[in-house]
């Protein structure tokens, strides 16, 4: 299959078979049409309450569009037939798992239905064509971000790694972690463009969980790109290089004017902070919590197991709130995402998988080598008397799968059913993840 394939491949045929039914027609949009790419993009922002985009941001959205698989559906019955009453968006990305590793996800996006056409089973006929489509690429893994928790376990989907807002109130703290080598510069939009994503893309595979972001991404997060002129002309940027002149990490972020007073205590709001090297992160987080006339930094979106936490005198003054599950993967096959990450340490398990929709049902052996390696197959018959075993759905795989949410806890929960005694336990030590998985964008 070549790497466009998913841009023609025909559309789900089941799914489309589906809403035909219910005089509904699913296709895929051309977003060469751009009277046809307008109605789409305007169904999406009604789908999620926006306003209507101007038709200069259309246009700029259009161009980037061309390189998503965006499919819709159409009621022909309706007064405006060209607006789709259903809207769903995917593409190829890439998920880092345990082990400086990624592997091909199918990124899914733009899911909206609208008020006159919900709860009659559209969502679902997107996002199961969007599942086949991706086992039909061959992806081990489907990947969202939600607009609320309570939508998309029905598919398989489950959190597999969370985020957390962070607010520290600069006037009552001292920095006391690491006063490292190398410099802070402020620099100019232009040079994150292509320094930024360059870094991002490095420093990605350190942290599981991460999606892998096309440029256009990394643009919008630096406030450059049609719409964004007035968001862009408060941004602030600034890049640490090491002793030897290498940048490695930079932040976004800008000053709310609104909130300044009197007492000169104005509000940093934290866009974006990516560092290569512990010494980029303090360097950045230092420069940021000694910024002068600002009594507040507001980060949001951040892993839940910040460094900073430790790096200043007043703990208290550092504060997490609205953690929350935050990626949500849908495991498709079992042993490509098992094998595809590396592991703490060695064991023999067995994985019982049960998944309505039977993509990733089955009983899996999982054998972890002393290198971290794995090899998975498909256990016919009794399990092993050497090996931790347990029952769970493909959503608790799903979970535990990047070695951030606790089996223990799981099993705990009464959501993991252990088949051998204390092997949820077992199990914790192999999946855990060193680094707390995270994902810094939505998408
Ligand atoms: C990856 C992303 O894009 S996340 C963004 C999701 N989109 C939005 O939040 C935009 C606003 N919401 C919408 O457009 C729609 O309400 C959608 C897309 C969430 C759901 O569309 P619908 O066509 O109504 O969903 P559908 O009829 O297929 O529902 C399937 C099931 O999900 C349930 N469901 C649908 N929406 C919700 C919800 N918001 N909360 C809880 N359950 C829901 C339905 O009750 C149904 O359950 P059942 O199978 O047990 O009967």
């Amino acid at each position: 299959m070549t790497d466009d394939a998913y841009l023609t491949l025909p559309i789900d045929v089941e799914s489309a078979t589906g809403l035909a039914r219910q005089g509904l027609r699913m296709s895929l949009l051309d977003t060469d049409d751009a009277a046809a790419f307008a109605s789409w993009l305007g169904a999406v922002g009604r789908g999620f309450q926006d306003g209507r985009a101007t038709p200069e941001v259309v246009e700029a959205r259009r161009v980037t569009a061309g390189q998503r698989r965006n499919s819709g559906v159409w009621d022909e019955t309706l007064l405006d037939p060209a607006t789709p009453v259903a809207t769903v968006a995917g593409w190829p990305s890439q998920l880092s798992v345990p082990g400086h590793l990624s592997l091909g996800a199918w990124a899914v996006s733009a899911v909206t239905v609208s008020p006159t056409h919900r709860r009659r089973g559209v969502a679902g006929a997107l996002i199961e064509a969007e599942l086949r489509t991706a086992q039909a690429l061959g992806l081990p893994v489907v990947a969202l971000t939600v607009s609320e928790a309570t939508i998309y376990s029905r598919w398989g989907f489950a959190p597999a790694a969370m985020a957390a807002d962070w607010t520290i109130d600069t006037s009552r703290v001292t920095w006391t972690g690491p006063m490292v080598p190398g410099r802070v510069q402020f620099v100019e939009a232009d040079r994150l463009v292509t320094e930024g994503a360059e870094l991002v893309e490095r420093v990605r595979l350190a942290t599981p969980g991460q999606m892998s972001f096309d440029g256009v991404l990394w643009e919008r997060l630096i406030g450059r790109g049609v719409g964004l002129e007035e968001q862009a002309k408060s941004l602030r940027f600034i890049r640490y290089a090491d002793e030897h002149g290498v940048p490695q990490g930079f932040a976004v972020y800008k000053v709310l004017e609104e909130t300044r007073t009197t007492v000169a205590r104005a509000v940093v709001e934290l866009h974006y902070l990516v560092s290569a090297t512990d010494d980029a992160y303090a360097a950045l987080w230092r420069f940021l919590i000694e910024l002068d006339l600002v009594g507040e930094i507001r980060a949001p979106l951040r892993s839940i197991d910040e460094p900073v936490y430790w790096q200043v005198d007043d703990a208290r003054a550092v504060v997490k709130h609205d953690e929350r599950e935050h990626l949500w993967i849908r495991i498709l096959d079992v042993p490509a995402m098992l094998t595809g990450r590396r592991y703490h340490t060695p064991g023999h398990f067995v994985l019982d998988v049960s998944d309505p929709l039977m993509y990733a049902a089955g009983r899996f052996l999982l054998t972890v080598q002393a290198d971290g390696t794995a090899v998975v197959s498909e256990l016919e018959g009794d399990i092993p008397g050497d090996t931790a075993a347990v029952a769970l759905t493909v959503n608790e795989l799903g979970s535990i799968y990047l070695g951030g949410v606790s089996a223990s806890t799981l099993f705990r929960a009464g959501r993991i059913q252990e088949l051998t005694p204390g092997a949820a336990a077992v199990l914790d030590r192999t999946f855990h993840a060193a680094t707390t998985p995270w994902l810094s964008i939505w998408f």
